[in-house]
């Protein structure tokens, strides 16, 4: 195994300096290693990261990789190289595969995908209900007891809408500790919804998707989770009114936490007047307002993380009329980008803080060992380096993913990931897939 020494990376929260890996660990972090490892790992490949910053591999909860079932949209394969490109060295996949991750066999399948693909760790998110049709609970216990040692459970696509199966789901997770991550849509309010509900959705003539929806199923679950002291995460919350419920509950001892993607952080609703569906998703974007409301809202920490919810698409379930078109946009390549867009260069996010939302937290909430851990000796080997001067114009066309709706498609976004490695071996060198 090649050792690699990093050198002069500015090293997120702390200084400029050198890093050797080897053997999948970090195995020294100080200024010269060149000098004092004389002797040690003679063949350590040098990686000259001046004007670079390290960062810990970043870690996305939310992630859809399709297989099995739609293999012409992603796979593990190639949904974890997207993934190793925008730096992440951890994924959580979605359940939503066909057939559906709701039994120990498909989330140990998925799991061993991962694993042999090599480009990030693939941990697999269970169905709360059998199916995700949302009426029976799900072998839950079974996959948490599985190989994948499934720790995070969703109908992501769907919400878990009844309130009892909710409230059995985190009754029953609380026996090992699990989360019941929620798509918060409330059913009845947004039947037929294409976008979100205000004057805009009225002249477009597309129907409306009203905030309420949304924050009507997270203010229920905040108060299900507390009579039930279990572990409830909000999925992709979109709007200002979420945010204001999450804070207020947070404020009172609630146990709470959130997540916000990337396109919330930036796109607003005033795409859907280009009836352009790769601007379509779920939840909908958003108003100036809300955009606003979540980037405070991750910057106080009331917003726990950023998950991308990179959702593929073929070409034939978004080039069609916007009603028809699949929900969902492609993340994980332009996460960090548009964190670094978003939150840095405004100043509402120190890059500490970024780690602190991309990795540590997001490995928390998951309940991974082996990711989001700070810079240090004897941590695993998990680092991402960032040029932070560079620009980059998105282009759809050169995405790793098997699909192609990036709604970033043409914008120029700060930022680039130079190397990633996972356990010391790099995934990607010079910006390139391994
Ligand atoms: N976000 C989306 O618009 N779509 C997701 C499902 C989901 O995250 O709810 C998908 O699986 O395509
Ligand atoms: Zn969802
Ligand atoms: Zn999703």
């Amino acid at each position: 195994m090649t050792a690699y020494l990093i050198t002069d990376a500015s090293i997120v929260g702390g200084e400029v300096a050198d890093l050797l890996l080897d053997n999948g660990e970090i195995v020294a972090v100080g200024t010269n290693l060149a000098e004092s490892i004389k002797g040690g790992p003679a063949d350590a490949e040098i990686i000259d990261a001046a004007g670079l910053i390290a960062l810990p591999g970043l870690v996305d909860l939310h992630t859809h990789l399709r297989e099995p079932g739609r293999e012409d949209a992603e796979t593990v394969l190639t949904g974890t190289r997207a993934a190793a490109l925008g730096g992440f060295t951890a994924v959580f996949a979605m359940a939503n595969t066909d057939p559906v991750a709701d039994t120990a066999g498909v989330v140990e399948q998925v799991w061993r995908l991962g694993r042999e693909a090599g480009y990030a760790d693939v941990f697999p998110i269970g169905a709360v209900t059998v199916g995700r049709q949302g009426t029976q609970l799900a072998e839950l216990g079974a996959m948490a007891d599985s190989a994948a040692r499934v720790r995070v459970f969703s109908d992501d696509g769907d919400c878990v809408w009844d309130a009892a199966l909710m409230r059995r789901a985190l009754e029953y997770v609380k026996a090992f500790g699990g989360t019941i991550a929620q798509h918060a849509q409330e059913p009845r309010l947004t039947k037929g919804a294409q976008m979100n509900e205000g004057a805009l959705s009225g002249v477009l003539g597309l129907q409306g998707w009203p905030s309420v929806a949304e924050e009507a199923i997270i203010a229920r679950d905040i108060l299900l989770n507390h009579h039930v002291g279990s572990k409830l995460h909000i999925c992709h919350l979109s709007t200002k009114g979420s945010v204001d419920i999450v804070r207020a509950a947070k404020k009172r001892g609630l146990e709470v936490t959130a997540e916000v993607t990337p396109h919330h952080l930036l796109l607003t609703e005033d795409l859907a007047s280009t009836y352009n569906p790769v601007f379509k998703v779920n939840p909908p974007l958003r108003t100036k307002e809300d955009v606003e409301a979540v980037r405070e809202g991750l910057a106080d920490g009331t917003i726990d993380i950023v998950a991308t919810d990179h959702a593929p698409h073929p070409v034939e379930d978004k080039d069609c009329e916007w009603s028809a078109a699949a929900f969902g946009m492609l993340g994980l390549e332009t996460a960090l980008s548009v964190v670094q867009h978003a939150m840095v260069d405004t100043k509402l996010l120190t890059w500490a803080e970024v780690a602190d939302r991309m990795s540590y937290r997001p490995a928390a909430i998951g309940q991974i060992s082996d990711h989001g851990q700070p810079l240090v000796a004897g941590a695993p080997a998990n680092v991402v380096l960032v040029d932070p001067a560079a620009q980059r114009e998105i282009k759809s066309a050169e995405s790793a993913s098997l699909s192609r709706n990036t709604p970033f498609h043409g914008m120029t976004l700060p930022g680039k990931v130079v190397a990633t490695f996972l356990r010391g071996e790099p995934t990607v060198l010079n910006g390139q897939a391994k």
